[in-house]
Protein backbone atom coordinates (compact mmCIF):
# COMPACT_ATOMS: atom_id res chain seq x y z
CA UNK A 1 0.00 0.00 0.00
CA UNK A 2 1.42 3.44 -0.92
CA UNK A 3 -0.01 6.95 0.02
CA UNK A 4 -1.64 8.65 -3.53
CA UNK A 5 0.31 11.72 -2.56
CA UNK A 6 3.82 9.69 -2.98
CA UNK A 7 2.62 7.84 -6.04
CA UNK A 8 2.09 11.59 -7.64
CA UNK A 9 6.02 11.59 -7.35
CA UNK A 10 7.50 13.22 -10.76
CA UNK A 11 3.91 13.56 -12.21
CA UNK A 12 2.85 16.99 -14.25
CA UNK A 13 -0.72 17.89 -12.70
CA UNK A 14 -2.77 20.18 -13.77
CA UNK A 15 -5.66 20.08 -11.17
CA UNK A 16 -6.35 18.09 -7.66
CA UNK A 17 -9.97 17.63 -6.74
CA UNK A 18 -10.17 15.72 -2.99
CA UNK A 19 -7.36 14.36 -1.06
CA UNK A 20 -3.90 13.12 -1.83
CA UNK A 21 -3.66 11.70 1.55
CA UNK A 22 -5.07 8.38 0.87
CA UNK A 23 -4.08 4.68 0.59
CA UNK A 24 -3.80 3.37 -2.99
CA UNK A 25 -4.01 -0.47 -2.97
CA UNK A 26 -3.54 -1.09 -6.67
CA UNK A 27 -3.18 0.72 -9.74
CA UNK A 28 -4.71 -0.01 -12.98
CA UNK A 29 -5.42 1.47 -16.58
CA UNK A 30 -8.59 -1.13 -17.07
CA UNK A 31 -11.32 -0.15 -16.09
CA UNK A 32 -12.25 -3.99 -15.53
CA UNK A 33 -9.32 -4.72 -13.19
CA UNK A 34 -10.32 -2.24 -10.60
CA UNK A 35 -9.81 -3.27 -7.04
CA UNK A 36 -10.88 -1.83 -4.04
CA UNK A 37 -9.17 1.47 -2.83
CA UNK A 38 -8.04 1.25 -6.68
CA UNK A 39 -6.61 3.74 -8.85
CA UNK A 40 -7.48 3.89 -11.71
CA UNK A 41 -5.76 6.09 -15.01
CA UNK A 42 -8.25 7.02 -17.91
CA UNK A 43 -6.45 6.95 -20.86
CA UNK A 44 -7.39 7.71 -24.49
CA UNK A 45 -6.59 4.84 -26.52
CA UNK A 46 -6.97 3.95 -30.43
CA UNK A 47 -10.10 1.89 -29.74
CA UNK A 48 -12.16 3.60 -26.66
CA UNK A 49 -11.22 6.04 -24.09
CA UNK A 50 -11.00 5.41 -20.68
CA UNK A 51 -12.29 8.15 -19.74
CA UNK A 52 -15.59 6.68 -20.36
CA UNK A 53 -14.91 4.21 -17.82
CA UNK A 54 -14.40 6.27 -14.74
CA UNK A 55 -18.04 5.37 -13.32
CA UNK A 56 -17.35 1.58 -13.98
CA UNK A 57 -13.67 1.94 -11.91
CA UNK A 58 -15.26 3.78 -9.12
CA UNK A 59 -18.09 1.22 -9.05
CA UNK A 60 -15.46 -0.99 -8.51
CA UNK A 61 -13.87 0.67 -6.06
CA UNK A 62 -11.46 3.01 -7.11
CA UNK A 63 -10.82 5.97 -4.70
CA UNK A 64 -8.33 8.00 -7.06
CA UNK A 65 -9.02 8.75 -10.81
CA UNK A 66 -6.39 9.91 -13.10
CA UNK A 67 -7.75 11.85 -16.23
CA UNK A 68 -6.91 14.48 -19.16
CA UNK A 69 -10.30 15.95 -18.63
CA UNK A 70 -12.13 15.99 -15.84
CA UNK A 71 -15.74 14.11 -15.62
CA UNK A 72 -18.98 16.34 -15.17
CA UNK A 73 -19.69 14.63 -12.33
CA UNK A 74 -17.23 14.66 -9.15
CA UNK A 75 -17.88 11.59 -6.62
CA UNK A 76 -17.48 12.66 -3.11
CA UNK A 77 -14.82 10.49 -1.39
CA UNK A 78 -13.14 9.82 -4.90
CA UNK A 79 -9.59 12.32 -5.62
CA UNK A 80 -9.60 13.60 -9.01
CA UNK A 81 -6.09 14.46 -10.38
CA UNK A 82 -5.83 15.82 -14.18
CA UNK A 83 -2.90 15.83 -15.75
CA UNK A 84 -1.45 16.45 -18.98
CA UNK A 85 -0.54 13.54 -20.53
CA UNK A 86 -2.04 10.08 -18.53
CA UNK A 87 0.06 7.88 -20.53
CA UNK A 88 3.08 9.38 -19.28
CA UNK A 89 1.63 9.97 -15.93
CA UNK A 90 0.75 6.15 -15.49
CA UNK A 91 4.93 5.88 -16.61
CA UNK A 92 5.84 7.78 -13.21
CA UNK A 93 3.17 6.32 -11.36
CA UNK A 94 3.30 2.71 -11.90
CA UNK A 95 7.24 2.72 -11.10
CA UNK A 96 6.34 4.86 -8.00
CA UNK A 97 3.92 2.32 -6.79
CA UNK A 98 6.00 -0.38 -7.34
CA UNK A 99 8.64 1.22 -5.59
CA UNK A 100 10.75 1.83 -8.34
CA UNK A 101 12.26 -1.96 -9.02
CA UNK A 102 14.30 -0.78 -12.27
CA UNK A 103 16.38 1.47 -9.21
CA UNK A 104 17.50 -1.72 -7.45
CA UNK A 105 19.32 -3.83 -10.63
CA UNK A 106 20.78 -3.61 -13.92
CA UNK A 107 18.41 -2.72 -16.50
CA UNK A 108 19.05 -2.94 -20.36
CA UNK A 109 16.60 -2.33 -23.23
CA UNK A 110 17.10 -2.77 -26.68
CA UNK A 111 15.23 -1.00 -29.50
CA UNK A 112 15.25 -1.34 -33.53
CA UNK A 113 12.76 -2.69 -36.17
CA UNK A 114 14.64 -5.69 -36.32
CA UNK A 115 16.91 -7.96 -33.54
CA UNK A 116 15.17 -6.47 -29.72
CA UNK A 117 14.72 -10.46 -29.65
CA UNK A 118 17.67 -11.72 -30.53
CA UNK A 119 19.90 -8.84 -28.84
CA UNK A 120 17.74 -9.51 -25.83
CA UNK A 121 17.98 -13.26 -25.51
CA UNK A 122 21.63 -13.42 -25.94
CA UNK A 123 21.95 -11.10 -23.24
CA UNK A 124 19.84 -12.99 -20.61
CA UNK A 125 22.11 -16.46 -21.93
CA UNK A 126 25.04 -14.56 -22.05
CA UNK A 127 24.73 -12.75 -18.32
CA UNK A 128 23.31 -16.57 -17.10
CA UNK A 129 26.06 -18.13 -18.69
CA UNK A 130 28.16 -15.55 -16.53
CA UNK A 131 26.28 -16.73 -13.33
CA UNK A 132 24.13 -14.18 -12.80
CA UNK A 133 20.57 -14.07 -12.41
CA UNK A 134 19.01 -12.39 -14.75
CA UNK A 135 15.27 -11.68 -16.19
CA UNK A 136 14.50 -11.17 -19.77
CA UNK A 137 11.05 -9.32 -21.20
CA UNK A 138 10.93 -10.25 -24.72
CA UNK A 139 8.36 -11.01 -27.95
CA UNK A 140 8.67 -14.57 -27.27
CA UNK A 141 8.83 -14.95 -23.65
CA UNK A 142 9.18 -13.36 -20.12
CA UNK A 143 11.51 -15.46 -17.74
CA UNK A 144 12.69 -14.78 -14.50
CA UNK A 145 15.84 -16.91 -13.46
CA UNK A 146 14.74 -20.02 -14.98
CA UNK A 147 10.99 -19.11 -14.78
CA UNK A 148 9.21 -18.65 -18.23
CA UNK A 149 6.38 -16.67 -18.32
CA UNK A 150 3.94 -16.50 -21.40
CA UNK A 151 4.84 -12.81 -22.88
CA UNK A 152 1.76 -10.77 -24.41
CA UNK A 153 3.15 -8.03 -26.34
CA UNK A 154 7.34 -7.13 -26.81
CA UNK A 155 6.69 -4.44 -24.26
CA UNK A 156 3.99 -5.22 -21.53
CA UNK A 157 2.03 -1.77 -20.05
CA UNK A 158 3.72 0.16 -18.04
CA UNK A 159 2.00 -1.20 -14.63
CA UNK A 160 2.00 -5.15 -15.54
CA UNK A 161 6.23 -4.09 -17.03
CA UNK A 162 6.74 -2.71 -13.38
CA UNK A 163 5.15 -5.25 -11.83
CA UNK A 164 7.37 -7.72 -13.89
CA UNK A 165 10.43 -6.22 -13.09
CA UNK A 166 9.59 -6.05 -9.26
CA UNK A 167 8.95 -9.17 -8.85
CA UNK A 168 12.38 -10.35 -11.05
CA UNK A 169 14.06 -7.59 -8.20
CA UNK A 170 11.92 -9.68 -5.15
CA UNK A 171 13.38 -13.14 -6.92
CA UNK A 172 17.02 -11.42 -6.42
CA UNK A 173 17.61 -11.05 -10.29
CA UNK A 174 20.73 -8.63 -10.54
CA UNK A 175 19.95 -8.09 -14.38
CA UNK A 176 17.16 -7.56 -16.34
CA UNK A 177 17.22 -7.13 -20.77
CA UNK A 178 14.32 -6.11 -21.86
CA UNK A 179 12.37 -5.09 -25.96
CA UNK A 180 11.62 -1.90 -25.82
CA UNK A 181 9.44 -1.99 -28.80
CA UNK A 182 8.53 1.73 -30.82
CA UNK A 183 5.32 1.45 -29.95
CA UNK A 184 5.44 1.07 -26.23
CA UNK A 185 8.15 3.97 -25.91
CA UNK A 186 5.35 6.70 -28.17
CA UNK A 187 2.67 5.13 -25.32
CA UNK A 188 4.84 6.03 -22.48
CA UNK A 189 5.03 2.03 -21.06
CA UNK A 190 8.95 2.05 -20.01
CA UNK A 191 9.03 5.86 -19.17
CA UNK A 192 10.10 6.32 -15.15
CA UNK A 193 12.24 2.98 -15.75
CA UNK A 194 15.92 3.84 -14.58
CA UNK A 195 17.91 2.49 -17.36
CA UNK A 196 21.44 0.91 -17.03
CA UNK A 197 22.01 0.68 -20.51
CA UNK A 198 20.19 1.39 -23.82
CA UNK A 199 20.93 -0.61 -27.17
CA UNK A 200 19.83 0.31 -31.03
CA UNK A 201 19.84 -2.44 -33.39
CA UNK A 202 18.45 -0.72 -37.41
CA UNK A 203 15.72 1.32 -38.27
CA UNK A 204 13.76 0.01 -41.46
CA UNK A 205 10.14 -0.40 -43.05
CA UNK A 206 7.58 -1.40 -40.22
CA UNK A 207 4.52 -0.11 -37.99
CA UNK A 208 3.88 2.68 -40.65
CA UNK A 209 0.02 1.79 -39.58
CA UNK A 210 0.96 2.72 -35.96
CA UNK A 211 3.39 5.64 -36.36
CA UNK A 212 1.93 6.98 -39.80
CA UNK A 213 5.51 8.60 -40.61
CA UNK A 214 8.65 7.06 -41.19
CA UNK A 215 10.11 10.09 -39.03
CA UNK A 216 7.15 10.08 -36.22
CA UNK A 217 8.73 6.13 -36.12
CA UNK A 218 11.99 7.21 -35.93
CA UNK A 219 11.39 9.61 -33.54
CA UNK A 220 9.61 7.10 -31.69
CA UNK A 221 12.81 5.32 -31.26
CA UNK A 222 15.30 8.11 -30.43
CA UNK A 223 13.20 9.44 -27.70
CA UNK A 224 14.53 6.17 -25.82
CA UNK A 225 18.25 7.53 -26.28
CA UNK A 226 17.15 11.35 -25.49
CA UNK A 227 15.35 10.07 -22.40
CA UNK A 228 18.29 7.88 -21.10
CA UNK A 229 20.08 8.91 -17.64
CA UNK A 230 23.74 9.84 -18.02
CA UNK A 231 24.66 7.24 -16.12
CA UNK A 232 23.74 4.67 -18.45
CA UNK A 233 25.59 3.66 -21.51
CA UNK A 234 24.26 3.97 -25.11
CA UNK A 235 25.22 1.90 -28.00
CA UNK A 236 24.50 2.00 -31.58
CA UNK A 237 24.87 0.26 -35.21
CA UNK A 238 26.95 2.99 -37.04
CA UNK A 239 26.36 1.20 -40.21
CA UNK A 240 22.66 1.94 -40.00
CA UNK A 241 21.97 4.87 -41.82
CA UNK A 242 20.03 6.25 -38.80
CA UNK A 243 22.25 4.99 -35.92
CA UNK A 244 23.73 8.19 -35.63
CA UNK A 245 20.94 10.05 -34.87
CA UNK A 246 19.77 7.96 -32.37
CA UNK A 247 22.27 8.94 -29.98
CA UNK A 248 22.40 12.96 -31.13
CA UNK A 249 20.76 13.92 -27.72
CA UNK A 250 21.64 11.75 -25.63
CA UNK A 251 23.11 12.44 -21.85
CA UNK A 252 24.12 8.53 -21.87
CA UNK A 253 27.69 7.44 -22.36
CA UNK A 254 28.13 6.93 -26.76
CA UNK A 255 29.61 3.69 -27.78
CA UNK A 256 29.35 2.19 -31.39
CA UNK A 257 29.68 -1.24 -33.25
CA UNK A 258 30.06 -1.52 -36.84
CA UNK A 259 30.93 -4.29 -39.75
CA UNK A 260 32.25 -1.95 -42.07
CA UNK A 261 34.21 0.99 -40.32
CA UNK A 262 36.04 2.18 -37.12
CA UNK A 263 34.00 1.71 -34.11
CA UNK A 264 34.24 0.77 -30.76
CA UNK A 265 33.06 -2.94 -31.02
CA UNK A 266 34.44 -3.49 -34.73
CA UNK A 267 34.10 -7.16 -36.29
CA UNK A 268 34.63 -8.61 -39.13
CA UNK A 269 33.18 -11.99 -40.90
CA UNK A 270 36.03 -14.18 -41.89
CA UNK A 271 33.04 -17.24 -43.03
CA UNK A 272 29.75 -17.17 -42.63
CA UNK A 273 28.25 -20.97 -43.23
CA UNK A 274 25.44 -22.97 -41.69
CA UNK A 275 28.00 -24.09 -39.22
CA UNK A 276 27.91 -20.70 -37.40
CA UNK A 277 30.30 -17.50 -38.02
CA UNK A 278 33.55 -16.92 -37.66
CA UNK A 279 34.30 -13.73 -36.84
CA UNK A 280 37.28 -11.11 -35.48
CA UNK A 281 35.98 -9.26 -32.81
CA UNK A 282 38.45 -6.53 -31.80
CA UNK A 283 41.04 -8.31 -33.20
CA UNK A 284 40.31 -11.72 -31.41
CA UNK A 285 39.18 -14.75 -33.67
CA UNK A 286 35.86 -16.44 -32.57
CA UNK A 287 33.54 -18.92 -33.87
CA UNK A 288 29.58 -18.50 -33.26
CA UNK A 289 26.91 -20.94 -33.49
CA UNK A 290 24.49 -18.36 -34.79
CA UNK A 291 24.13 -17.78 -38.78
CA UNK A 292 24.16 -14.86 -41.05
CA UNK A 293 25.36 -11.40 -41.63
CA UNK A 294 22.65 -9.60 -39.62
CA UNK A 295 23.48 -12.07 -36.76
CA UNK A 296 27.39 -10.82 -37.10
CA UNK A 297 25.41 -7.47 -36.13
CA UNK A 298 23.56 -8.63 -32.95
CA UNK A 299 26.39 -10.56 -31.25
CA UNK A 300 28.69 -7.29 -31.79
CA UNK A 301 25.93 -5.70 -29.68
CA UNK A 302 25.70 -8.19 -27.43
CA UNK A 303 29.15 -8.14 -26.87
CA UNK A 304 29.45 -4.34 -26.96
CA UNK A 305 26.71 -4.25 -23.96
CA UNK A 306 28.87 -6.86 -21.92
CA UNK A 307 31.96 -5.03 -21.98
CA UNK A 308 30.34 -1.76 -21.07
CA UNK A 309 28.67 -3.51 -17.96
CA UNK A 310 31.81 -4.56 -16.88
CA UNK A 311 32.68 -8.27 -18.25
CA UNK A 312 35.91 -9.24 -19.18
CA UNK A 313 36.01 -9.53 -22.87
CA UNK A 314 37.39 -13.24 -23.23
CA UNK A 315 35.02 -14.19 -21.09
CA UNK A 316 32.00 -12.81 -22.32
CA UNK A 317 33.57 -14.25 -26.34
CA UNK A 318 34.25 -17.93 -24.87
CA UNK A 319 30.13 -17.85 -23.36
CA UNK A 320 28.76 -15.69 -26.42
CA UNK A 321 30.55 -18.41 -28.63
CA UNK A 322 28.39 -21.68 -26.96
CA UNK A 323 25.05 -19.72 -27.57
CA UNK A 324 22.21 -20.34 -29.94
CA UNK A 325 19.43 -17.91 -30.79
CA UNK A 326 15.84 -17.14 -29.78
CA UNK A 327 13.71 -19.78 -30.76
CA UNK A 328 12.08 -19.67 -34.12
CA UNK A 329 14.90 -17.12 -35.57
CA UNK A 330 16.98 -19.02 -38.23
CA UNK A 331 15.42 -21.81 -36.68
CA UNK A 332 17.15 -24.81 -38.81
CA UNK A 333 16.23 -28.31 -39.77
CA UNK A 334 17.59 -31.00 -41.91
CA UNK A 335 14.71 -34.02 -42.96
CA UNK A 336 15.87 -37.68 -43.54
CA UNK A 337 15.57 -36.81 -47.00
CA UNK A 338 18.31 -33.49 -46.37
CA UNK A 339 15.52 -31.23 -47.17
CA UNK A 340 16.46 -28.02 -45.08
CA UNK A 341 14.02 -26.19 -43.50
CA UNK A 342 14.17 -22.57 -41.72
CA UNK A 343 11.80 -21.51 -39.71
CA UNK A 344 12.33 -17.22 -39.14
CA UNK A 345 10.06 -14.76 -37.89
CA UNK A 346 10.86 -11.99 -40.66
CA UNK A 347 8.33 -10.36 -40.97
CA UNK A 348 9.43 -7.00 -42.64
CA UNK A 349 10.90 -6.12 -45.76
CA UNK A 350 14.04 -5.96 -44.45
CA UNK A 351 14.23 -8.98 -41.98
CA UNK A 352 12.53 -10.80 -45.03
CA UNK A 353 15.12 -9.90 -47.67
CA UNK A 354 18.53 -10.48 -44.72
CA UNK A 355 17.21 -13.81 -44.20
CA UNK A 356 17.25 -14.53 -47.72
CA UNK A 357 20.35 -13.05 -48.58
CA UNK A 358 21.78 -14.94 -45.63
CA UNK A 359 20.12 -18.26 -47.72
CA UNK A 360 21.81 -17.05 -50.91
CA UNK A 361 25.34 -17.09 -49.43
CA UNK A 362 25.28 -20.39 -47.78
CA UNK A 363 23.97 -21.75 -50.90
CA UNK A 364 26.26 -24.22 -52.35
CA UNK A 365 25.30 -25.22 -55.84
CA UNK A 366 22.09 -25.41 -57.58
CA UNK A 367 19.43 -25.88 -54.58
CA UNK A 368 16.07 -24.66 -55.11
CA UNK A 369 15.29 -21.91 -52.11
CA UNK A 370 11.56 -22.19 -51.49
CA UNK A 371 9.89 -19.69 -49.42
CA UNK A 372 6.48 -19.27 -47.95
CA UNK A 373 5.38 -16.27 -46.67
CA UNK A 374 2.36 -14.15 -45.16
CA UNK A 375 1.48 -10.52 -43.81
CA UNK A 376 -0.02 -10.06 -40.41
CA UNK A 377 -3.60 -8.11 -40.69
CA UNK A 378 -4.49 -5.14 -38.68
CA UNK A 379 -0.88 -4.12 -39.55
CA UNK A 380 1.64 -1.89 -41.77
CA UNK A 381 -0.06 -2.92 -45.73
CA UNK A 382 2.64 -1.17 -47.11
CA UNK A 383 5.26 -3.80 -46.61
CA UNK A 384 2.61 -6.12 -48.15
CA UNK A 385 3.64 -5.77 -52.06
CA UNK A 386 7.21 -5.30 -50.83
CA UNK A 387 7.38 -8.68 -48.58
CA UNK A 388 6.11 -10.58 -51.65
CA UNK A 389 8.72 -9.15 -54.61
CA UNK A 390 12.01 -9.29 -52.15
CA UNK A 391 10.42 -13.21 -51.66
CA UNK A 392 10.30 -13.55 -55.51
CA UNK A 393 13.74 -11.97 -56.03
CA UNK A 394 15.98 -14.00 -53.81
CA UNK A 395 14.08 -17.23 -54.07
CA UNK A 396 13.26 -19.98 -57.34
CA UNK A 397 9.59 -20.52 -55.77
CA UNK A 398 6.82 -18.53 -53.08
CA UNK A 399 3.99 -19.52 -51.56
CA UNK A 400 2.25 -16.64 -50.71
CA UNK A 401 0.14 -17.75 -47.66
CA UNK A 402 -2.12 -16.21 -44.71
CA UNK A 403 -0.04 -14.97 -41.42
CA UNK A 404 -2.18 -13.62 -38.58
CA UNK A 405 -5.18 -12.23 -40.65
CA UNK A 406 -6.77 -10.87 -37.66
CA UNK A 407 -10.11 -8.80 -38.02
CA UNK A 408 -8.59 -8.70 -41.98
CA UNK A 409 -10.27 -10.72 -44.96
CA UNK A 410 -6.82 -12.91 -45.74
CA UNK A 411 -7.89 -12.91 -49.41
CA UNK A 412 -7.80 -9.07 -49.15
CA UNK A 413 -3.89 -9.35 -47.28
CA UNK A 414 -2.82 -11.94 -49.77
CA UNK A 415 -4.16 -9.28 -53.31
CA UNK A 416 -2.20 -6.98 -51.90
CA UNK A 417 1.06 -8.80 -51.66
CA UNK A 418 0.45 -10.48 -55.21
CA UNK A 419 0.06 -6.71 -56.32
CA UNK A 420 3.62 -6.26 -55.90
CA UNK A 421 4.84 -9.06 -57.79
CA UNK A 422 6.34 -8.01 -61.39
CA UNK A 423 6.10 -10.87 -64.19
CA UNK A 424 9.09 -13.05 -63.40
CA UNK A 425 8.09 -12.72 -59.75
CA UNK A 426 4.56 -13.62 -60.95
CA UNK A 427 5.57 -16.62 -62.75
CA UNK A 428 7.07 -18.34 -59.89
CA UNK A 429 4.51 -18.02 -57.23
CA UNK A 430 1.32 -19.36 -55.81
CA UNK A 431 -0.65 -18.28 -53.62
CA UNK A 432 -2.41 -20.78 -50.95
CA UNK A 433 -4.34 -19.22 -48.23
CA UNK A 434 -3.92 -22.23 -46.04
CA UNK A 435 -0.74 -22.51 -44.09
CA UNK A 436 -0.87 -25.83 -43.18
CA UNK A 437 -1.54 -26.67 -47.42
CA UNK A 438 0.90 -24.18 -47.88
CA UNK A 439 3.61 -25.69 -45.79
CA UNK A 440 2.72 -28.84 -47.51
CA UNK A 441 3.08 -28.15 -51.32
CA UNK A 442 6.79 -26.50 -50.04
CA UNK A 443 7.61 -29.80 -48.71
CA UNK A 444 5.96 -31.29 -51.75
CA UNK A 445 8.23 -29.05 -54.47
CA UNK A 446 11.25 -29.55 -52.58
CA UNK A 447 14.15 -32.06 -53.15
CA UNK A 448 16.92 -33.44 -51.43
CA UNK A 449 19.21 -30.40 -50.63
CA UNK A 450 16.37 -27.58 -51.44
CA UNK A 451 16.12 -25.10 -49.20
CA UNK A 452 12.47 -24.33 -47.22
CA UNK A 453 12.34 -20.79 -46.11
CA UNK A 454 9.05 -20.73 -43.95
CA UNK A 455 8.51 -17.03 -42.69
CA UNK A 456 6.89 -14.46 -40.98
CA UNK A 457 5.65 -16.43 -37.36
CA UNK A 458 8.93 -17.88 -35.96
CA UNK A 459 8.28 -18.94 -32.21
CA UNK A 460 4.92 -17.80 -32.19
CA UNK A 461 2.36 -20.81 -31.55
CA UNK A 462 -1.04 -19.69 -32.91
CA UNK A 463 -2.73 -17.92 -35.89
CA UNK A 464 -4.73 -14.89 -35.11
CA UNK A 465 -7.77 -15.38 -36.95
CA UNK A 466 -10.92 -12.85 -36.10
CA UNK A 467 -10.10 -12.28 -32.50
CA UNK A 468 -9.70 -16.29 -31.99
CA UNK A 469 -5.80 -17.66 -32.07
CA UNK A 470 -5.96 -21.20 -33.17
CA UNK A 471 -3.19 -23.61 -32.00
CA UNK A 472 -0.43 -23.21 -35.35
CA UNK A 473 3.42 -24.13 -35.24
CA UNK A 474 5.27 -23.55 -38.10
CA UNK A 475 7.86 -26.28 -37.14
CA UNK A 476 5.14 -28.53 -35.90
CA UNK A 477 3.36 -28.18 -39.26
CA UNK A 478 6.76 -28.96 -40.91
CA UNK A 479 7.69 -31.76 -38.70
CA UNK A 480 4.39 -33.56 -39.70
CA UNK A 481 4.50 -33.11 -43.52
CA UNK A 482 7.97 -33.84 -43.60
CA UNK A 483 6.79 -37.47 -41.71
CA UNK A 484 3.39 -38.09 -43.65
CA UNK A 485 5.54 -37.03 -47.23
CA UNK A 486 8.98 -38.67 -46.80
CA UNK A 487 7.86 -42.21 -45.77
C1 LIG B 1 -2.13 -0.01 -30.78
C2 LIG B 1 -1.71 -0.43 -29.41
O1 LIG B 1 -0.56 -0.52 -29.12
N1 LIG B 1 -2.68 -0.71 -28.54
C3 LIG B 1 -2.35 -1.02 -27.15
C4 LIG B 1 -2.91 0.09 -26.30
O2 LIG B 1 -4.28 0.12 -26.56
P1 LIG B 1 -5.07 1.46 -26.57
O3 LIG B 1 -4.44 2.46 -25.66
O4 LIG B 1 -5.28 1.87 -27.97
O5 LIG B 1 -6.36 0.89 -25.82
P2 LIG B 1 -7.93 0.95 -26.15
O6 LIG B 1 -8.38 -0.44 -26.34
O7 LIG B 1 -8.26 1.97 -27.16
O8 LIG B 1 -8.48 1.45 -24.72
C5 LIG B 1 -8.12 2.70 -24.14
C6 LIG B 1 -8.05 2.55 -22.66
O9 LIG B 1 -9.35 2.21 -22.17
C7 LIG B 1 -9.24 1.15 -21.27
N2 LIG B 1 -10.50 0.41 -21.19
C8 LIG B 1 -11.04 -0.20 -22.28
C9 LIG B 1 -12.22 -0.92 -22.16
C10 LIG B 1 -12.86 -1.02 -20.90
O10 LIG B 1 -13.91 -1.63 -20.70
N3 LIG B 1 -12.27 -0.38 -19.84
C11 LIG B 1 -11.12 0.32 -19.96
O11 LIG B 1 -10.65 0.86 -18.96
C12 LIG B 1 -8.08 0.32 -21.81
O12 LIG B 1 -7.52 -0.50 -20.80
C13 LIG B 1 -7.12 1.42 -22.25
O13 LIG B 1 -6.32 1.84 -21.17
O14 LIG B 1 -2.71 -0.18 -24.94
C14 LIG B 1 -3.26 -1.43 -24.50
C15 LIG B 1 -2.90 -1.57 -23.02
O15 LIG B 1 -1.52 -1.50 -22.84
C16 LIG B 1 -2.69 -2.60 -25.30
O16 LIG B 1 -3.32 -3.79 -24.92
C17 LIG B 1 -2.91 -2.37 -26.78
O17 LIG B 1 -2.15 -3.35 -27.46
C18 LIG B 1 -2.80 -3.98 -28.58
C19 LIG B 1 -3.56 -5.21 -28.08
C20 LIG B 1 -1.73 -4.38 -29.59
O18 LIG B 1 -1.95 -5.23 -30.41
N4 LIG B 1 -0.57 -3.78 -29.58
C21 LIG B 1 0.52 -4.06 -30.53
C22 LIG B 1 0.37 -3.30 -31.82
C23 LIG B 1 1.82 -3.64 -29.85
O19 LIG B 1 1.82 -2.98 -28.82
N5 LIG B 1 2.93 -4.06 -30.42
C24 LIG B 1 4.21 -3.64 -29.91
C25 LIG B 1 5.29 -3.83 -30.94
C26 LIG B 1 5.47 -5.21 -31.51
C27 LIG B 1 6.90 -5.46 -31.99
O20 LIG B 1 7.35 -4.85 -32.95
O21 LIG B 1 7.57 -6.32 -31.39
C28 LIG B 1 4.52 -4.40 -28.62
O22 LIG B 1 5.28 -3.85 -27.79
O23 LIG B 1 4.07 -5.53 -28.46
N1 LIG C 1 20.14 -7.32 -36.67
C1 LIG C 1 19.23 -7.70 -37.56
N2 LIG C 1 19.07 -7.01 -38.72
C2 LIG C 1 18.14 -7.35 -39.62
N3 LIG C 1 17.33 -8.41 -39.50
C3 LIG C 1 17.42 -9.14 -38.37
C4 LIG C 1 18.37 -8.81 -37.34
N4 LIG C 1 18.23 -9.70 -36.35
C5 LIG C 1 17.23 -10.53 -36.70
N5 LIG C 1 16.75 -10.21 -37.93
C6 LIG C 1 15.63 -10.81 -38.68
O1 LIG C 1 14.43 -10.28 -38.11
C7 LIG C 1 13.62 -11.34 -37.57
C8 LIG C 1 13.11 -10.90 -36.22
O2 LIG C 1 14.20 -10.88 -35.32
P1 LIG C 1 13.95 -10.55 -33.81
O3 LIG C 1 12.81 -11.32 -33.33
O4 LIG C 1 15.23 -10.66 -33.07
O5 LIG C 1 13.54 -9.00 -33.96
P2 LIG C 1 12.57 -8.08 -33.13
O6 LIG C 1 13.14 -6.71 -33.29
O7 LIG C 1 12.47 -8.57 -31.74
O8 LIG C 1 11.16 -8.23 -33.83
P3 LIG C 1 9.71 -7.83 -33.18
O9 LIG C 1 9.66 -6.34 -33.20
O10 LIG C 1 8.70 -8.37 -34.07
O11 LIG C 1 9.64 -8.43 -31.83
C9 LIG C 1 14.52 -12.56 -37.48
O12 LIG C 1 13.76 -13.71 -37.60
C10 LIG C 1 15.48 -12.32 -38.61
O13 LIG C 1 14.88 -12.69 -39.81
N1 LIG D 1 5.31 -7.71 -32.97
C1 LIG D 1 4.90 -7.73 -34.34
C2 LIG D 1 4.83 -9.17 -34.75
C3 LIG D 1 4.34 -9.47 -36.13
C4 LIG D 1 4.34 -10.95 -36.39
C5 LIG D 1 3.59 -11.39 -37.58
N2 LIG D 1 3.44 -12.80 -37.48
C6 LIG D 1 2.23 -10.71 -37.67
O1 LIG D 1 1.30 -11.24 -37.09
O2 LIG D 1 2.12 -9.68 -38.32
C7 LIG D 1 3.56 -7.02 -34.48
O3 LIG D 1 2.69 -7.20 -33.62
O4 LIG D 1 3.42 -6.25 -35.40
MG1 LIG E 1 10.86 -8.87 -30.53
Amino acid sequence: MSLLQDILYKVHLEQVIGSTNIEVTNVQLDSRKVESGGLFVAIKGAISDGHDFIGKAISLGATSIVCEDMPAEIKENVTYVQVKNSHEALGYIANNFYDNPSQKIKLVGVTGTNGKTTIATLLYKLFTGLNYKCGLVSTVQNIIGTKALAAERTTPDAVSLCALIKQMVDEGCQYVFMESSSIAIDQDRITGLDFDGALFSNLTLDHLDYHKTFDNYLKAKKKFFDELPAHAFAITNIDDKNGGVMLQNTVAKKYTYSLKTLADFKGRILENSLTGLEMLINETEVHFRLIGEFNAYNLLAVYGAAVCLGEPKDEVLRVLSMLSGAEGRFDYHVSSSKIISIVDYAHTPDALENVLSTIKKLRKGSEKVITVVGCGGDRDHSKRPIMAQDAANQSDQVILTSDNPRSENPYTILKEMEAGLNSAGKRKTITIEDRKEAIKAAVKFANPGDIILVAGKGHEKYQEINGVKHHFDDKEVLKEMFELLEK
